[in-house]
């Protein structure tokens, strides 16, 4: 069964068509990375998924029930967890999930053993009398995803929770989104850390101006296009780094990818192996000291920034109407 189901689904700020036209199922209990470069349109779908926002056109269900129909009914069934909270000054951290609790009708005994449960899981018990919106931005969150669980919703939204987060807090939160994976709930997350996304969850949906790009595991992202994406190698020198690159942007079939302090990564056209040895041989020939050449496999944020280049060449390229037949 799908948990979210989402069928060309539009909105539209005046002219600005920022979701236009998506389609895609999230299974229940699976978790899904939302992925799209800045104002590709991931929040506004979010907050029509959590019934914050109106499509102008299109059907999604959460659980199998219309949020259009029955959006009291859904927000039963999911947490939101925005990318800013919208705190309250003057209120402490338990004040303020007591506050929600209340909101949401969880009555005496039952709602301080619920406070109790969400506190335990988001690690707040420590924090309970600190002014909540005085905290860091990793307590923040803590916070923000314990109000989100308060009802143990079927399915939490959240977007770019690991947003300004130190490693620390990341890895964190990483382990507590397994943990509620693993207790069956179903996740849209959302979050331009694409290394990260594809370790958390089970496959990723990108969006780009609005529409979905690519949807399946991260293999499958990293495969896309593979052929046409070349091979990537990590080229360490002795002496000054930029001599790679004056050499790369003289090159052929190479393509300077990253800078780096004794180097750095290049991509190598095709997937022939005999023409990255020649590319090898020629830095030896044009005098470059090498002291490393090895290949590199491509990551989620290569294939990402190699989607996002072939789609911007077929824009700018479009194929031309077939001619009538005469
Ligand atoms: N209320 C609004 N009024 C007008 N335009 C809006 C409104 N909300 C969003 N937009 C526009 O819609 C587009 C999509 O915005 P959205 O916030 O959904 O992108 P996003 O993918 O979440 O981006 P980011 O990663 O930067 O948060 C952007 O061009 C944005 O400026």
């Amino acid at each position: 069964m799908n948990a979210i189901s989402v069928k060309n689904l539009h909105r539209n700020f005046a002219a600005l068509k920022a979701v236009d036209g998506i389609s895609f199922d999230v299974p229940a209990g699976s978790v899904c990375g939302f992925v799209g470069a800045n104002g590709a349109g991931k929040t506004t779908t979010m907050r029509i998924l959590a019934t914050l926002d109106y499509p102008d056109e299109g059907e999604v269900r959460i659980c199998d029930i219309d949020i259009m129909d029955r959006p009291d009914e859904v927000r039963k069934k999911l947490g939101w967890m925005p990318d800013d909270i919208g705190n309250y000054s003057n209120m402490t951290v338990w004040e303020y999930l007591d506050f929600y609790a209340r909101a949401l009708g969880y009555k005496g005994e039952e709602r301080q053993e619920r406070l109790n449960e969400v506190m335990d899981f988001t690690d707040l018990h420590t924090l309970v009398d600190r002014d909540s919106d005085k905290l860091s931005k990793g307590m923040t969150q803590r916070l923000c995803l314990a109000r989100a669980l308060l009802q143990d919703p079927e399915v939490l939204i959240m977007d770019e929770p690991a947003a300004g987060l130190d490693p620390k807090a990341r890895v964190e939160l990483k382990h507590l989104i397994r943990l509620l994976a693993d207790e069956g709930k179903t996740i849209l997350i959302s979050s331009h850390i694409l290394s990260e996304l594809g370790e958390m969850c089970d496959h990723l949906l990108f969006i780009n101006s609005g529409k979905i790009v690519h949807h399946g595991d991260s293999d499958s992202l990293k495969n896309h296009n593979n052929k046409d994406a070349g091979l990537l190698y990590d080229v360490q020198i002795l002496g000054d780094p930029q001599s790679l690159c004056d050499w790369a942007a003289t090159s052929p079939y190479v393509e300077l990818i990253e800078s780096r302090k004794h180097g750095g990564r290049i991509k190598v056209e095709g997937d022939d192996k005999a023409l990255a040895a020649r590319v090898l041989a020629n830095m030896l020939r044009d005098g470059l000291e090498v002291t490393e050449f090895h290949r590199e496999q491509r990551n989620l944020e290569d294939a990402f920034i190699d989607m996002l280049g072939s789609l911007e060449e077929a824009n700018a390229n479009p194929i031309p109407p077939a001619l009538p037949n005469s």
